[in-house]
């Protein structure tokens, strides 16, 4: 079916499906690029075009569990073309109550007729036909003798997380973190603790006035979430610099990188675009100490330039830099330096849903070794005394715990507590001896991991 402009939605998704197919760009961005393009199109058409991409996303593994049952070919042995279709109509039928299960079948074969597949059209008409009659009747696997096989169905997730994560945290919490992760992810955001107090609350109101409706995070009272997650660079303060997106868990690394220290002159962070940390670690020192913040890549150190200019943040300069080699003119130079390193991702798969089907256990092994190896030179950088804080978006021991202690065990470095970095809530005997896993569905916040180190006098 096509708009009063003549676009056709499900083309649009579609398209869009092909190209993460083809293993092109993350899905969040494709979307966005898509949805900045076609932003004339009317609300509700924006709203069917996010749905429909992220739930198909997010629901793939269901989806083929279900078209399996109602086709006789495999669906990863069709066509992408008709494998894509069908997970669109899926996923309509069992997920999209205000779309009648007809259209979802009608506007599947007129895709593939109109795509040069007519011979398929009846192949599509049937099977979605088929769940539409179906879909109060499906057969699920069993929960107890099958847990791993349940668990990825249900939730959409690879088995091999599913096992990785109930070996490590056990049923209930694996549980609880795959039902979050097929929740909508709030937007939050961060308020410049350089506004006055009366500058956040006309904030806050102009923020309210035009349906942001902020409320603050029970984590940090700089934090707030919105109830909009649209449009965010539009809204009042923005453009001032009075507020940036981030996510509380990101905030809560700053927070360990600076708590309990008399001053911090200088911080690093060797991995730094967009810049969350870094810029949020600038404003915190502004007018006390400086940052530099590096990235290997030329394009995203230019966003981490964008956003700290837009915040007005003098004492951030922006460095070109391949954290693999190691810089000698830095040699313990840095007060604290900032290891957020490139990492799996699994904490974030909440808004970024292909992450799941893009890692491997293979490119797990890869991401750790190019983690040591930046840990290794990042250490070289802290001053006696200094403090280097370690921090991943993942779920994945050997990731985080792991690596910890690998880093502990060979530089001359102790595990210091993040108590004094972290909200109560987030506080237990791993935060007080130096490391913090933020686990989605236990913590408000996106799964991440923290750990403080000391460099020794
Ligand atoms: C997890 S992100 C950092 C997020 C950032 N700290 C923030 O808060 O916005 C990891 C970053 O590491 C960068 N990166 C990957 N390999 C790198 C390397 N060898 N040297 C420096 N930066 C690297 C990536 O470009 C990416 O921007």
């Amino acid at each position: 079916m096509k708009t009063e402009n003549g676009v056709n939605t499900r083309g649009l998704v579609l398209d869009m499906l092909l190209e993460l197919e083809r293993g092109g760009e993350y899905g969040n961005l494709l979307l966005k690029n898509v949805l900045d393009k076609y932003d004339y199109l009317d609300g509700r058409d924006k709203a069917f075009i996010k749905r429909l991409t992220e739930g198909v996303l997010e629901r793939r593994i269901q989806l083929d569990y279900v078209l399996g049952q109602f086709s006789k070919s495999p669906v990863n042995k069709c066509k992408p073309l008709i494998r894509c279709l069908l997970r669109m109509g899926a996923y309509q039928i069992l997920f999209m109550d205000y779309i009648p299960d007809s259209a979802a079948c009608n506007e599947a074969v007129k895709l593939a007729e109109s795509r040069h597949f007519h011979q398929l059209k009846g192949f599509v008409n049937g099977v979605l036909r088929s769940i539409s009659r179906g879909k109060d009747t499906l057969a699920w696997p069993d929960r107890e003798r099958e847990a791993v096989r349940y668990f990825s169905v249900m939730y959409s997730m690879p088995e091999w997380i599913v096992r990785m994560w109930l070996t490590d945290y056990g049923g209930k919490v694996t549980e609880c973190m795959l039902q979050a992760l097929l929740e909508p992810r709030p937007v939050t955001i961060r308020l410049s603790q350089r506004i006055s107090a009366q500058e956040k609350e006309a904030l806050l109101t102009a923020l309210e006035e035009c349906g942001a409706h902020p409320v603050v995070h029970p984590y940090l009272d700089y934090a707030y979430t919105l109830g909009k997650t649209e449009g965010i660079a539009s809204l009042p303060g923005f453009e001032k610099g009075q507020f940036a997106v981030q996510d509380v868990s990101s905030m809560l690394v700053t927070e360990c990188a600076l708590a309990g220290r008399d001053s911090t002159q200088f911080l690093l962070d060797v991995c730094a675009a967009p810049g969350g940390k870094a810029i949020h670690a600038a404003d915190r020192l502004y007018g006390s100490g400086r940052v530099q913040a590096r990235d290997i890549s030329g394009y995203k150190a230019g966003l981490i330039q964008e956003n700290a200019r837009r915040m007005g943040l003098e004492n951030l300069e922006v460095r070109i830099w391949d954290a693999t080699v190691p810089d000698e003119s830095m040699k313990e130079k840095v007060d604290v330096v900032l290891a957020d390193l490139p990492c799996s991702g699994l904490g974030v798969i909440g808004r970024k849903p292909d992450i799941k089907y893009r890692v491997t256990l293979e490119s797990l092994q890869e991401v750790a070794a190019l983690q040591r190896r930046i840990l290794a030179n990042a250490a070289m950088y802290v001053k006696p005394g200094g403090r280097l804080v370690y921090s991943t978006c993942t779920i994945n021991k050997a990731e985080n715990e792991e690596q910890a202690a690998w880093f502990a065990s060979h530089f001359p470095f102790t595990l210091q507590s993040l108590n004094n970095g972290l909200p109560e809530a987030c506080r237990n005997a791993e935060t007080e001896a130096g490391m913090c896993q933020l686990l989605p569905g236990i913590h408000a916040a996106d799964g991440f991991f923290i750990a403080c180190f000391v460099r020794k006098e």
